[in-house]
Parts: C-alpha cells; structure tokens; sequence
C-alpha cells in the first residue's frame, strides 16, 4: 500500500508510524485508519521488527482523534461508524510487537483513546491529554472508556470523560496515563531508549506478556463492537450532529435544544 496520510520508517528493529496530516492535527479519516492497521499489522507481524512507535508529526499534535471535517454523521469508510477504528485499536492489540505512544502535543478524544490501547507511552513535556466526546457529540463507549478505567481508575476515567478538560503530561502521568515525561527537545532520545532495551529482550517472552495483560481486558472488545454499533446510530441524530456543527464553525454547543 501507498501511504498518503501516515509515513513509515523502519530503523535498528523499530517501526515508526506517524500521521502526517499536521493541517488537522493529525486527525484521522478512513484513509488514515487504513494505513494505520496496515503499517501496524505489517510491520507487527515482521520477525525482524520488535516495537512499533506511533506519532504524529510535527510538535503540535500526537493525534487529535476523528477528522471532524471529513463527515457529517457517519464517515464514508469501513466500520460501524465509517472508519475501522474497532479494527485499528484491535490491530494494536492483536499484534505480536509492543507498541509505544510517542505523544508529542495534543492527544485528544480519538487520539488519546489510542494513546491508551498502546502498551506504553512516552511523552513531551508539553503534550495535552483528553477526551472531549461529550463536547463534540462523540464518544467511544469501550476501549476509550473501559480501558482508560483501567490504566486511571473508575471516578479519574468518568471525570475524564464527563468533564471533557485537558490534563498536562505530568497530571497525565500521575494517573496512570503516561509512563514517562521527558523534556520536549529529549522525546527521541527517551523513546529510542526504551525502544532499544526492549528490541534486546526475548522477543517471544514480550509476546506472551502482552498477550497476557490483553487477555485480562479483552472482554472490553465486545462492549467496543457493541458499543460503536450504538455510536452509529447516535451519529445520525441531531444533537450528535450539533457538536460537529459547532466546533467547524467554531460556536460553543447548544445540545439540549436538539434531543
Ligand atoms: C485539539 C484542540 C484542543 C486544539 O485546539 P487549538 O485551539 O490549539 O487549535 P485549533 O482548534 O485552532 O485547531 C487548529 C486547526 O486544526 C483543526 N482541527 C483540530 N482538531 C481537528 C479534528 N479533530 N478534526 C478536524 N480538524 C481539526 C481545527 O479546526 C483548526 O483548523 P483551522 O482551519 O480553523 O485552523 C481542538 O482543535 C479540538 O478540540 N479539536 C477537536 C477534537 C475533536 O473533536 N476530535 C474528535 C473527537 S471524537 C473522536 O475522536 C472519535 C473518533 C472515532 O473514530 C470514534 C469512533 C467510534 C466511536 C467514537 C469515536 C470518537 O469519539
């Protein structure tokens, strides 16, 4: 495949991944999910690779979640809702590889659920975390809940979600979001450093410790399936269309008006 929307790179067994549309902050469309599960399912799958690291270019954004430009209520793509995000974050953890969160920036609503499907994340000192479905007529009942309940607990997870406020690195590590925070200019260095202690180890043994921390959360799959199947439908309605309608023309929302 021809990667327009992500770029990949391969150096010393690490795969980088990075989204590569700094115009939307590197949001995604059902373009950029298709490459994402290729690049992660191909470069995962590869013997002589040993961690994948996803990123989004440039210093402003990891991933600012769905392309809000690019639908008007469902997308176009594949999935429930229109792009495969169930197949992407399932890709994450299906793969064989661990896969590292390079957040540099904003990691917010689709992008911060991505963030916390990898297996570890590194990040800028400047990077900001969040959800802010509620606020955008979104949400992503699974994974981007049950699990975040998981890495921060239940009442961080649901204040996350129902507040829809932005949190420092530092704050994002202290909950249990964020193993490291490093100094912007020392990102790569850090990343690098963790990708290379883990590239010497049996790569078998990291298999198998993956695949048995997913096995432990692995029902979270299926309230995802059924949960974005809910999502589909709340994407045709009015008051999911008003967030969508209010952040492009940059108006605060007015959702009861519209239940
Ligand atoms: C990310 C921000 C907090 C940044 O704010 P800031 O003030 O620094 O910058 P601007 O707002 O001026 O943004 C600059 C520029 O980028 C455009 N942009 C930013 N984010 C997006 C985006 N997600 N989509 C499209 N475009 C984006 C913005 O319009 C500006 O363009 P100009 O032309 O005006 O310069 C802030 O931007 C922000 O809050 N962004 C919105 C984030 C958002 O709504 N994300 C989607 C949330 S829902 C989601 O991710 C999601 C995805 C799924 O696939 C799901 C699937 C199934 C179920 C649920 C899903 C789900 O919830």
């Amino acid at each position: 495949m021809k990667y327009t929307d992500i770029l990949y790179e391969e150096r010393d067994h690490v795969a980088y991944i990075t989204i590569n549309r700094p115009e939307k902050l590197n949001a995604f469309r059902p373009q950029t999910v298709d490459e994402l599960i290729e690049a992660i399912k191909s470069s995962g799958w590869n013997r002589d690779i040993g961690v994948i690291v996803l990123t989004g270019v440039g210093n402003r954004a990891f991933c600012t979640g769905g392309d809000q430009s690019d639908h008007d209520g469902q997308y176009s793509g594949r999935g429930s809702v229109g792009l495969a995000i169930e197949e992407l974050q399932g890709t994450i953890r299906d793969v064989p590889v661990p896969v590292v969160a390079r957040v540099n920036g904003y990691a917010i609503g689709g992008g911060n659920v991505l963030a916390t499907l990898c297996d570890l994340t590194i990040a800028a000192e400047s990077a900001q975390f969040g959800q802010v479905g509620p606020k955008m007529g979104s949400v992503d009942p699974g994974f981007g809940t049950a699990l975040l309940a998981r890495c921060v607990g239940e009442k961080k997870a649901r204040e996350i979600w129902y507040l829809c406020r932005r949190y420092t690195a530092q704050e994002a590590c202290e909950m249990g979001l964020v193993n490291k925070v490093v100094p912007d200019a020392e990102l790569d260095a850090e990343v690098e450093k963790w990708c290379r202690e883990i590239v010497e180890k049996s790569p078998t043994a990291i298999t198998l410790a993956k695949r048995s921390f997913n096995l432990d959360t692995e029902n979270i799959r299926g309230i995802s399936m059924l949960g974005m199947q809910a999502v589909s439908l709340y994407y045709d309605t009015e008051e999911s269309r008003e967030g969508v309608d209010a952040f492009m023309n940059k108006r605060k929302a007015d959702f009861r008006s519209k239940r």
